[in-house]
Parts: C-alpha cells; sequence; structure tokens
C-alpha cells in the first residue's frame, strides 16, 4: 500500500492544504517520504459534520453489523502486512518484535470489542414492567438502554503507535459503543496513522456504514486538535499524551457552551513497593526484574515503574546492586522523538542535580535520539520536601526512595498524586503490612499488583488502564479493556412507551437477543 500523505475525510482522502507533517525516522532523524500536509478547519468541519450525519444510523447498527465492523477493521489491519510494521518501526525506532506485539494486541483488542457488542451487555437493558393495580400508585412500565453519546474525537498516542493510536482502545471502544469517530494523527508517526486509517476507511465501505463513521486528519500544530475538542458536533475526547496536553484539552473542553468529558490519560511514576520478606528472600531477582521493566520501550511506558519505595537493610542493598548491574550493562535506546528525548535528558537532569540525591548507575551512554537508562535514590524526608521528585521522567529513569519504616512508606504513598499502578512486592511475611497499606493504594491507583510491574497491560474484561488524576483526567474509567466502552454510552429511559415505538433493544420480543434485567433481576435465557 503506497503512502500518499492524505487526510481521510470520510469515504474521502485527500491530501491537506495546511504545514505540513514529516515523519522522521526515529533512528537516525532523516525525513521519511511522503509529506502529510495539515487539515484545513474546512476539513475538520467536513469531518465533523459527516460523522453528524452518520451517527444516528451508525449508532443503530445492530450487534452483528457493528461486531462484523470491528472485525473487518482487524482483518484490514492485518492484510496491510509488512507494510505496516517496517513503516512504524522506522518512524518509532521501536523494534520489530514489539511491533509485532503491538499490532497482535491491537487486532485482539478490536475482536475483545467485537465480542463485547456480540454479547450485548454494554447497552445495560433494564426493564421494570407496569404495574397498573399497585396501590397507592400504579407503577409505570420502564425500560433504560445505553446508547451511544455522540462522535468521538481521539487523539493518536506517541508511544504505542498502534495499541494507543488511530485503531487503538480509544478508537476501538468508542466505534464499540456506536460512536463515530475523528482521529487526530499523532504527528510522530503519520505513516503508520495512514496505514491503519485507510484499514478503517475500508472496513466502513465493506460494511455498508456511513462514511462519516471514520476520519482522520494531521495537523503540524494545535488547531486541528484543539478546533476538534471545541467543535459542538464532537461529544467525547479520547487522548494518551503529556499532563500538558491532556489537562489544556481539558480545559477547552469545559469552557465550550456544552461541556463535553476529555478521557486523558497523562502519567504516573507507577510505585513499586518492596517489602522487607520479599527483599530478603529475593532482593537480586527482584532488582533484575525491575531493570528489565524500566528499560522496556526505551522507559516510554506510561506503566514504567519510575518509583521504588523500600526500607533500608541488606535486602534493598541486593536489589540496588543487581538493579544497578542490570541497568550498567543495558544499552541506551532509541527515543520516539527528539521532543520526548529532551524532556527525558531535562527530567533526568533535574533529578541528578538535587543536592540530596545520588546516582545509583546509569546505562551506556547514548548519542542521537537515544535516551540513557539511570537509577537514582534518596530518602523519604528529602522526597517528601521536594514536589519536583514526584515529577515523571517519561524514560528508562527511576528514584529509590529509602523508608525508615513502613509509617515512613506510608507517608510517601499519601503524599503520592493520582497513580495508574502500584506493585507489591511480598512474601507471605509481608501480608499483614501490605494489607495496612491496602486501602491508602486504593485510593491513588487504578491497578494495585502484587510480586510483578505495571509494564504489560493485559487486554482484558477485568484490566483497569486509569487511576485518580492526574494518572487521568477522570478516575472512574479505564481506557484499555471491554469497561473502556462505558465512557462512550450514556443511559436513556423510555416510559410507557408503546412497543411499536421501542427501540430493537428494549422490544417485548427481545429481537436483538440482548441480556436484559427484568425488576432487576437478569432474565432467564
Ligand atoms: N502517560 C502516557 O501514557 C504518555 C504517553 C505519551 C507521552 N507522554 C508524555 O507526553 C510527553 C510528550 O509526548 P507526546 O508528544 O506523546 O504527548 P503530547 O501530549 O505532547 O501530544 C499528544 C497528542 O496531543 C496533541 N496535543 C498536545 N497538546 C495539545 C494542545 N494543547 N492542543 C492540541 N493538541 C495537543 C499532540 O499534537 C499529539 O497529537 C512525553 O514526554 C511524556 O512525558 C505520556
Ligand atoms: O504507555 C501507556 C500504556 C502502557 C501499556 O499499555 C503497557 O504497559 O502495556
Amino acid at each position: 500500500m503506497t503512502l500518499r500523505g492524505e487526510n481521510l475525510i470520510g469515504a474521502e482522502a485527500r491530501r491537506g492544504t495546511e504545514a505540513a507533517v514529516r515523519a522522521v525516522a526515529a533512528a537516525t532523524g532523516e525525513s521519511l517520504e511522503p509529506d502529510f500536509p495539515g487539515a484545513s478547519l474546512g476539513d475538520l468541519d467536513r469531518a465533523c459534520a459527516l460523522a453528524e450525519a452518520a451517527f444516528d444510523t451508525y449508532r443503530e447498527t445492530d450487534p452483528e453489523t457493528r461486531a462484523g465492523f470491528l472485525e473487518a477493521i482487524a482483518a484490514n489491519i492485518l492484510e496491510t502486512g509488512d507494510a505496516l510494521v517496517t513503516r512504524c518501526m522506522e518512524e518509532t525506532g521501536l523494534p520489530r518484535p514489539r511491533i509485532e506485539g503491538e499490532r497482535a494486541r491491537t487486532v485482539g483488542q478490536l475482536r475483545l470489542f467485537a465480542g463485547v457488542v456480540r454479547e450485548g451487555s454494554s447497552v445495560a437493558v433494564r426493564i421494570d414492567p407496569a404495574l397498573p393495580d399497585r396501590k397507592p400508585l400504579p407503577r409505570p412500565d420502564l425500560r433504560l438502554r445505553r446508547i451511544a453519546v455522540g462522535p468521538v474525537a481521539v487523539f493518536g498516542a506517541s508511544n504505542f503507535p498502534l495499541a494507543f493510536s488511530v485503531a487503538g482502545g480509544d478508537t476501538a471502544s468508542a466505534l464499540a459503543a456506536g460512536c463515530p469517530v475523528v482521529v487526530k494523527a499523532h504527528p510522530a508517526h503519520p505513516g503508520t496513522s495512514e496505514l491503519v486509517g485507510r484499514a478503517i476507511q475500508k472496513a466502513v465501505a465493506s460494511c455498508g456504514l456511513p462514511e462519516g463513521t471514520f476520519s482522520l486528519l494531521f495537523d503540524a500544530g494545535q488547531s486541528i486538535g484543539q478546533g476538534l475538542v471545541a467543535d459542538p458536533r464532537i461529544a467525547a475526547v479520547g487522548f494518551t499524551g503529556s499532563r500538558r496536553g491532556g489537562t489544556a484539552l481539558m480545559a477547552i473542553a469545559a469552557a465550550r457552551p456544552v461541556p463535553i468529558p476529555v478521557y486523558a490519560e497523562m502519567s504516573s511514576i507507577n510505585p513499586v513497593l518492596l517489602f522487607p520478606g520479599a527483599l530478603a528472600a529475593r532482593g537480586a531477582e527482584i532488582g533484575q526484574a525491575f531493570a528489565a521493566s524500566l528499560t522496556l520501550g526505551a522507559g516510554q511506558f506510561c506503566t514504567n515503574p519510575g518509583l521504588i519505595l523500600a526500607l533500608p537493610g541488606p535486602g534493598l542493598d541486593a536489589f540496588l546492586e543487581a538493579a544497578g548491574a542490570a541497568l550498567r550493562d543495558s544499552p541506551a535506546a532509541t527515543m520516539l522523538t527528539p521532543g520526548i528525548q529532551r524532556a527525558y535528558r531535562e527530567a533526568v537532569a533535574r533529578v541528578a542535580g538535587h543536592a540530596a540525591v545520588t546516582r545509583i548507575a546509569e546505562g551506556a551512554e547514548g548519542g542521537g535520539t537515544q535516551g540513557r537508562a539511570s537509577l537514582f535514590a534518596t530518602d523519604s524526608d528529602v522526597f517528601l520536601a521536594d514536589p519536583a521528585l514526584q515529577e515523571e521522567m517519561f524514560g528508562a529513569s527511576g528514584l529509590v526512595v529509602r523508608c525508615a519504616d513502613l509509617a515512613a512508606m506510608r507517608a510517601v504513598l499519601e503524599h503520592l498524586e493520582g497513580q495508574l499502578t502500584a506493585a507489591l512486592h511480598l512474601a507471605p511475611e509481608d501480608h499483614a503490612a501490605a494489607r495496612d497499606l491496602l486501602p491508602l493504594l486504593e485510593r491513588r491507583v487504578g491497578r494495585i499488583l502484587v510480586n510483578g510491574f505495571g509494564t504489560g497491560v493485559e487486554v482484558a474484561h477485568a484490566m483497569v488502564h486509569g487511576g485518580p488524576y492526574p494518572a487521568t483526567s477522570d478516575g472512574r474509567t479505564t481506557s484499555v479493556g471491554s469497561l473502556a466502552i462505558d465512557r462512550f454510552l450514556r443511559p436513556v429511559s423510555y416510559q410507557d412507551v408503546p412497543d411499536a415505538l421501542l427501540p430493537p433493544a428494549l422490544q417485548a420480543a427481545n429481537p436483538l437477543g440482548l441480556p436484559r434485567r427484568i425488576d432487576g433481576v437478569p432474565e432467564r435465557r
């Protein structure tokens, strides 16, 4: 498939007229062909108009049609073959196994949502039949279903160019909910974005859906992104990226005459709690596993274990020695963009320059667009005194905070902002101490895990990839897993509506075969 540098506006594909996005090879900085001229505000208006025109038809597609559409997208992505993998590798500098694995994850995510749509419980049908003879007042017939909220704007993430980008979790869950999607491509991987965008555009056509179901827009600046969020036809936003970017878009959305939700996944340092029993039993082993997680994807994971809390002792010494040795052997790794590399280097320099922080180890020094791993250490009172030490170093660097005792560890946890994950390394003798901290951790994070690390998010029904602000903009939601669909649905109640006027989901005959609750009790099917 030849890249043409075109915006995809419904069924149309046309080159923009504004400043062009130009992809560069992450490893070398070499410009890649073609350029991607940015969309105009007229293109944005057209994409939103088509999305609005598509909405009522798309949201009423039956489960099989919509599930088939998601599966067609998955098939079309696979059909792009090695062209997608090689282009994505070039644009991101990520290795083939990672890209092939992420493609499988993206395809699996689409198929998971197809299953969710077919199964039908996300429609959440509830029926409370009329009780005409109830005294003192009869009860009306009440029926509820959830419907799509409207067209959704999605901002592709830089660090997961497939699983969190054009056909990533935000797009998949919005389409599964019945929402048309307008994607603002991430400027770091425009070619990857066009290839995946065409896979979606092709599926829209082959499934006979309204052309406005999907559009993809490029922009070298921020006007299209901001214009999308401000457009009255957009009903919600999905975003993965910086806290600065996410909060800027949240402000635009909140200032609208009709405010809308921005589901932003922004920043997290993902505390790792090393308990004494675990450290005594396997400090070195945990240290090696930590180093592997810290350097995964050049550390450019939102789930990167950036903060380690532990009590001093031989176990921590063994952890530090093993982690330090592993990191000293770690090669520098290509980072996604010069901007991300610059931000990373500046963040590391700030921590390295702190008078009360010591550097434990650093990896091989890189050049060009590479980042090197680093591990630092300080004491909990220093960490508590300086909020800057809580800032995310988006890359392969972490900070060990020595806590004099479990009370000091609790004090650090109480001090932390909202996080995506917390990882606890436990031996059985640590369970009592861990149990004491769980209520606090539940209030701070979206996912609690034991004897592992947060990197490697499973696309599953019980996954929460979210957490209290500023990990995300809304701690009640997740951007990964089948619950992600809830963000783009809202309930509507129908009272005493004649059956002939009810949507199929609520008709007495249940023609869609949806799971339903009758008077709150799941209907036996
Ligand atoms: N938490 C995460 O998962 C995550 C993922 C990627 C990046 N980041 C952080 O973000 C930093 C920059 O990386 P990035 O480029 O992916 O994120 P970014 O927030 O700069 O950009 C993400 C997307 O949002 C758009 N955007 C950002 N701010 C905008 C604004 N004010 N108006 C309109 N559009 C806007 C960008 O054009 C891009 O398409 C990284 O250094 C890292 O610290 C975090
Ligand atoms: O970077 C954000 C997502 C992280 C993720 O999906 C993973 O750790 O697998």
